[in-house]
């Protein structure tokens, strides 16, 4: 990381109402293109912050840059009170990537014990290591495919062992891209379910993509992305409210054409 200096001084631990995360100015390359520009942007703790916008836009670069594995990141970024990818974070954020990261030739709990060992190595950690193995798996409603090889799940039951995976170590911070694209209804409900239970009991801070609209109304906060920028920042609410619009994707929509309105008046000006 860019913004990552070995030499800076840790800061202090940081109160509680310092946001999980905090980005000033922050723009990414990736090849010769800038994909992130110039970004400022805050996501507030024990909440979940939706991430919404257009495939393409820069999501995934955005959460890569949080959990410190996206390189050419310039600006200020920081997690939790530290530099992203600071490597105190580590144990500390819990990342879900859109293609599930499980063995397939092992079972749902094999997978899990084997995450658990790297996490918490030795035998003296053995008990502590089942238990949460098993409430991991009882989290994503897997119980009764525990003994069941990864390799013969659906892709939406594999992607729920993906993110037992990340609840394995109590992450402070949960970052999860597009947990939700491919599932049916009934386990999206469920997912965003399990997903405000999280940010509830344990007080934990979800940031989770989509570019799917009408998932941003189960979000607290929402950041709108399009074409590597923050178009807005908030509550779905107060977005509606501000652009007087019924949807957030009526909003989304509004905040598109105000923003190349400015662009224009820009030029014209020029
Ligand atoms: N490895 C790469 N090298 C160069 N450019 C890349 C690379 N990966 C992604 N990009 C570009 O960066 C931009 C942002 O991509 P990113 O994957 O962050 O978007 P996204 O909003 O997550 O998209 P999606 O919703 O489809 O996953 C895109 O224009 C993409 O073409």
């Amino acid at each position: 990381m860019m913004n990552y200096d070995a030499a800076r001084t840790d800061p202090p631990d940081s109160p509680e109402d310092e946001p999980a995360v905090r980005a000033d100015s922050l723009t990414v390359v990736r090849g010769t293109r800038q994909v992130l520009r110039d970004l400022a942007f805050t996501v507030p703790r024990g909440q979940i912050t939706g991430l919404l916008g257009p495939s393409g836009c820069g999501k995934t670069t955005l959460m890569r840059s949080i959990v410190g594995t996206q390189a050419k990141v310039t600006g200020t970024l920081d997690v939790l009170g530290h530099p992203a990818g600071h490597p105190s974070l580590r144990t500390r954020i819990g990342y879900v990537t859109q293609a599930p990261s499980v063995y397939d030739d092992l079972t749902v709990r094999q997978n899990l014990d084997y995450f658990a060992a790297i996490l918490a190595p030795g035998r003296s950690a053995a008990d502590r290591r089942a238990d949460a193995v098993t409430r991991a798996i009882a989290d994503v409603d897997l119980t009764s495919h525990a003994d069941a090889l990864a390799g013969a799940l659906s892709g939406g039951q594999r992607s729920r062992v993906s993110l037992a995976v990340a609840l394995l170590g109590a992450p402070e911070l949960l970052v999860l891209d597009e947990p939700t694209v491919g599932l049916d209804p009934v386990l999206r409900r469920d997912l965003w379910a399990l997903f405000h239970d999280i940010a509830a009991s344990r007080g934990a801070t979800l940031l989770i993509s989509s570019h799917v609209m009408d998932e941003a109304e189960r979000c607290h906060r929402l950041l709108l992305m399009r074409e590597g920028r923050v178009l807005a920042d908030g509550t779905p609410e107060a977005l509606r409210a501000r652009t007087d619009s019924e949807t957030v994707e009526a909003a989304f929509l509004h905040l598109v054409d105000e923003a190349a309105a400015t662009a224009r008046a820009k030029e014209t000006t020029r």
